[in-house]
């Protein structure tokens, strides 16, 4: 296939394009990048790799455009794409404004995860993405990892303030805890390792079974032991509410991404 990715060293750009070449599903000679910084010397090891000289030079070279530059930077690329299908990983830029460069849309939106090929990606299309377009989407996000499309665009913005979010919540946890056990002298190697065995190893247990977090929650409080005077502190003091303040003001943030509109 011949894919263009706009922001192509960026942090997803830079994952996706090292995926797509090693996996071989876009052929060095099919692909052409584009950043703002100029080619690098090398790119991923691969040489033969085409460097457009601007946007037009790679949406004239591609019939994939991967658009993975900030939501801030959409309107300066000033994208004219009519007949191709442009897959788009910026957070709160609608299918109605991507729409505006002609193109067949999809949304997708993958985390950071992306980096060691583990990213979960779901997407939307809009209007006018073929069933064929589909089977490419899935192909180009299996680059760095899975997806699963979604039937409403709204739910997008779950995805961005959810699976989006990559490492962060998983950081504050251990970054709170960790704090918690340097303020109360610990070794530091021991402390990082009782971290990683609480928040790492702990989350491995519901590894492709998430839904058991209820029953070991109900275990845990069944106990009646220390863990469960933890639990109930911890909700007490607002633990729920502030993951639903947390994610409520991701959604928000993603909506408000794009700013208000200027000359297009
Ligand atoms: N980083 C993450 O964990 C996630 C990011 N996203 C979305 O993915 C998109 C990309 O994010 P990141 O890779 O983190 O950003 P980034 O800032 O690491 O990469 C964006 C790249 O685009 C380049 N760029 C900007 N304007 C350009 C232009 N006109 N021509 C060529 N290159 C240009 C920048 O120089 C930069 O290298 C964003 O829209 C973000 O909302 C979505 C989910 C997770
Ligand atoms: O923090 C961000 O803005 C990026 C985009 C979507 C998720 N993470």
């Amino acid at each position: 296939m011949k894919l263009g990715l706009i922001g192509a060293t960026g942090w997803l750009g830079s994952a996706l394009g090292k995926g797509l070449l090693e996996k071989g599903i876009v052929a060095p000679g099919d692909f052409t990048l584009l950043n703002r910084g100029g080619p690098p010397s090398d790119y991923h090891g691969y040489s033969d790799v085409f460097w457009a000289k601007d946007v037009p030079e790679l949406v004239q070279r591609s019939e994939i455009i991967v658009l993975s530059v900030r939501p801030q930077d959409w309107r300066g690329l000033q994208l004219a794409a009519p007949g191709k299908l442009v897959l788009s990983f910026m957070a709160g830029v609608p299918c109605a404004e991507l729409q505006r460069c002609g193109g067949r849309i999809v949304r997708a939106m993958p985390n950071a995860a992306a980096e060691m090929g583990a990213s979960y990606s779901p997407w939307f299309a809009a209007e006018g993405v073929t069933v064929d377009d589909r089977d490419v989407v899935s192909r180009v996000l299996s680059g760095f990892g899975t997806s699963d499309p979604l039937d409403r665009e709204d739910h997008i913005d779950l995805m961005t303030a959810v699976p989006g979010s990559g490492a962060a919540y998983p950081s504050l946890l251990a970054q709170a805890i960790l704090t918690y056990l340097r303020d109360h002298g610990l070794p530091e190697q021991i402390a990082r390792k009782s971290v990683e065995a609480a928040v790492c190893d702990g989350a491995r247990m519901l590894e492709g079974r998430v839904e058991s977090a209820a029953t070991y929650l109900e275990a845990y409080l069944d106990y009646n032991g220390t863990t469960a005077a933890g639990l109930r502190a911890a909700s007490a003091a607002g633990f729920e509410a502030a993951v639903s303040a947390a994610l409520d003001a991701a959604i928000r943030a993603s909506r408000d991404l794009l700013g208000p509109e200027e000359n297009y």
